[in-house]
């Protein structure tokens, strides 16, 4: 659980491999050059089960190599004596260490869960699929706290669905990537 006064952000699509890693990083970067990072819990997730445990698309990685906004990703692993927490994610207060001191950790693609949605303040999608996925799967949590959005509706130029590249071009992760640095500096400004 993030610090008290931590403000939190979930990025949603369906794998968690090319639209939502993206945002993930445009966000984190511009949480970071504002030096406001270590005010903000910042994660990405599927509605899906369809990548669970694989890397960032590489078409991704790339478009965020030619933009300079860390999503470095790395072949190393690391393992447990124990099978206490088996498929958890590393606990969220020695990610944040690590980012603290610049370690950017790669991300694993990993579906949404019901304790997302009682722990985020925000959870931004990235298309309508997304957010009657995420609607229909937050009926199951009580009480729930996150406000489940589109992010595109923070677009200044309300182009509201950022469109799944998965089968896409090297130009629509580019689109992708464009949308979300519109939409990320919206949601930042209005949440600072
Ligand atoms: N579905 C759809 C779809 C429809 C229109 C445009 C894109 C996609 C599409 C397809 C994907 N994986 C291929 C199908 C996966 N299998 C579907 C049947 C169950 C077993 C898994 C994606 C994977 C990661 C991120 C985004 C993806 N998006």
């Amino acid at each position: 659980m993030a610090a008290t006064g931590t403000k939190s952000v979930l990025f949603v699509c369906l794998g968690n491999i090319c639209r939502s890693p993206i945002a993930e990083a445009v966000f984190r970067k511009m949480a970071t050059d504002g030096g406001i990072v270590d005010q903000w819990r910042i994660d990405s997730a599927a509605t899906s089960t369809y990548e669970i445990g694989n890397p960032p698309d590489h078409r991704g990685q790339a478009c965020m190599k030619r933009h300079g906004v860390p999503m470095r990703h790395w072949i190393i692993d690391s393992g447990a004596t124990s099978d206490w927490n088996l498929g958890s994610l590393p606990d969220a207060r020695g990610l944040a260490c690590l980012r603290k001191h610049g370690i950017d950790t790669d991300h694993r693609a990993r579906q949404v869960t019901k304790e997302d949605f009682m722990s985020f303040e925000h959870i931004l999608c990235m298309d309508e699929s997304n957010l009657s996925d995420l609607k229909r799967k937050s009926k199951s949590v009580k009480d729930y706290t996150a406000k489940i959005e589109l992010l595109g509706s923070y677009d200044p130029q309300k182009q509201l669905i950022i469109q799944d590249p998965y089968y896409g071009s090297d130009e629509d992760f580019e689109k992708v990537y464009e949308q979300c640095v519109r939409c990320c500096k919206a949601f930042l400004e209005k949440n600072s």
